[in-house]
């Protein structure tokens, strides 16, 4: 049996639940009567999430995105540990975890059609050149009406580390343009694509252009308002006190077509820059997200 075989057989009893390949990558689709996903053994990567009464996706994905090793899928919630944004010597930014392969230690569904997904990596001799500390990760998914994940770090070493790192959530928009985002403003942000200026955050975000922010002190929820699609998609979070708010506009990344960054953007729990998470031998900590949504009317 291969490893796609191996999965369909292990998991055959968890209904809405199925295995498949596409390009390099082995991919986990639930169809369920709660909820519409798809998450890539490649990084316990959600790649995209809906429930199943929304017509379009709420965790948005490029239309035409590559499914490549060593990649992530262009949109989705890619897991960024143990560093997020870029490393002081590595060219890898985010950390390495999004581009190895997870073992799916179990997956349940309930009656009612959610999805209980549990994902786990622990350090090997690659991860340890990379980063030189024991480790175990889990990604705990409950997907449903909801979709909520936990990063859960346990430090399986003797020596305490520090982390940084994110849920890097792409949200599905219907116009950017008619958009706005609430629960970040009164604070201050680091703008990176201004040398990282700390910029005073006075009033609701509108997206009229590029943006890529860190902002801090933010351990609350996010309501993203999307007039367009008549609905709010709301980001709650545990365990994190700095939210990235990311749009490329024109200059999109690899996976991605120009005209695309009109219909997302990505609201990040994170703990990034400063915001660095210490993590005692023995110790656990989680990194949370819940992603739900509401009509706007
Ligand atoms: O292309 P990726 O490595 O997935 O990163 C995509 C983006 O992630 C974050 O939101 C960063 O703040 C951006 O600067 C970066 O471009």
């Amino acid at each position: 049996m291969d490893a796609l075989e191996t999965l369909n057989y292990k998991f055959a009893d968890c209904e809405g639940l199925e295995f498949v390949k596409i390009g390099d990558l082995t991919l986990a689709k639930i169809d369920t009567p709660l909820t519409q996903a798809i998450v890539a053994v490649q990084g316990a990567q959600i790649v995209e999430w809906k429930p199943a009464n929304e017509d379009q996706l709420v965790v948005w994905r490029a239309k035409e995105p590559t499914y490549e090793t060593g990649k992530s899928v262009r949109g989705g919630v890619p897991i960024c540990w143990p560093w997020f944004g870029n490393h002081p010597n590595l060219t890898m930014a985010h950390g390495f975890v999004r581009f190895k392969d997870w073992i799916l230690m179990n997956a349940q569904c309930d009656s009612d059609g959610q999805m209980h997904m549990h994902w786990r990596i622990t350090d090997d001799a690659e991860s340890l050149a990379l980063w030189p500390h024991r480790f175990e990760l889990d990604v705990i998914m409950h997907i449903g009406t909801e979709l909520r994940i936990q990063l859960v770090t346990h430090n399986t070493g003797d020596e305490s580390f520090s982390i940084t790192q994110g849920m890097h959530t792409y949200l599905n928009l219907g116009d950017t343009r008619s958009t706005v985002i609430r629960g970040l403003e009164g604070g201050y942000y680091l703008d990176k694509l201004k040398g990282f200026a700390r910029t005073p955050q006075d009033d609701i975000i509108t997206i009229t252009g590029a943006m890529d922010r860190i902002y801090f002190g933010t351990t609350h929820t996010v309501e993203v308002e999307d007039a367009e699609f008549n609905r709010v998609i709301v980001v709650a979070k545990e365990g994190s006190h700095s939210t990235v708010v990311w749009n490329p506009d024109e200059n999109v990344p690899s996976g991605m077509l120009p005209e695309e960054s009109r219909n997302m953007v990505c609201v990040e729990a994170v703990n990034a820059a400063d915001d660095t998470v210490s993590i005692a031998p023995g110790e656990r900590k989680i990194l949370g997200t819940t992603i739900s949504v509401r009509p706007m009317n």
